[in-house]
């Protein structure tokens, strides 16, 4: 059975593609769907809500949109989204990012693990599961802490490979040397080349 990750991780990278360049963020793509339990190709999968880093004003990361985008439309404030989305016995909400939801800013606003896991609160089932394309590269928060926060906030999360390259070039497109930065992240710096 065909994985439904890789198709997903491609619609993700199209989201990317319409964020505006900027130096200070990367450029990145969320979606939020729901999937029925045991459903491994995920044909029963429906799709709640999309975001791209700076899709809404002001400095919002892919993950941020994707809720605020399902918050506006059930007409509630974008802390309360966790209160809108669905809890329906028999499927699980998940959510596809082309790179790991951050677990610091610097500029201080809400991480996006931080909105994931407030999904969960008052009993709500909320975000289960996160779908990455890459790891976040080292370049404003230095090694990244997404994945460790997830797991300790009992969230799941896997990495889909095969896109790295791709995600990365879109994410960094707007920085100075995002060549440099892209061969770096995929570890094709100084240390790769002794490697071969
Ligand atoms: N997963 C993820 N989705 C995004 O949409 C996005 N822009 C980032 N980027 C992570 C990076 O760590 C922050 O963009 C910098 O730390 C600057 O922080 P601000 O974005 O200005 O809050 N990460
Ligand atoms: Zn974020």
């Amino acid at each position: 059975t065909q994985s439904p990750h890789a198709t997903y991780m491609q619609k993700c990278l199209s989201l990317a593609e319409q964020s505006p360049p900027r130096p200070t963020n990367f450029r990145v793509g969320a979606i939020l769907l729901s999937r029925k339990d045991n459903d491994p190709t995920g044909s029963a999968d429906q799709i709640l809500s999309t975001g791209y880093t700076m899709e809404l004003a002001g400095n919002t990361h892919a993950e941020q949109c994707c809720f605020a985008n399902f918050a506006a439309v059930h007409g509630v404030p974008d802390d309360q989204v966790g209160s809108v989305l669905p809890a329906e016995p028999g499927r699980k909400l998940i959510m596809y990012v082309t790179m790991e939801p951050c677990g610091k800013r610097l500029s201080g606003n809400a991480p996006c693990v931080q909105r994931i896991t407030r999904t969960r609160e008052s009993g709500r089932p909320g975000i289960q599961k996160v779908y990455f394309g890459v790891k976040e590269p080292g370049t404003f928060v230095g090694e990244s802490e997404g994945c460790r926060m997830l797991t300790d906030a009992g969230i799941e999360w896997e990495h889909v490979g095969g896109f790295e390259r791709e995600i990365l070039t879109v994410a960094t497109a707007g920085h100075e040397h995002s060549e440099a930065e892209v061969r770096a992240a995929l570890g094709e710096g100084e240390k790769g080349k002794a490697k071969e």
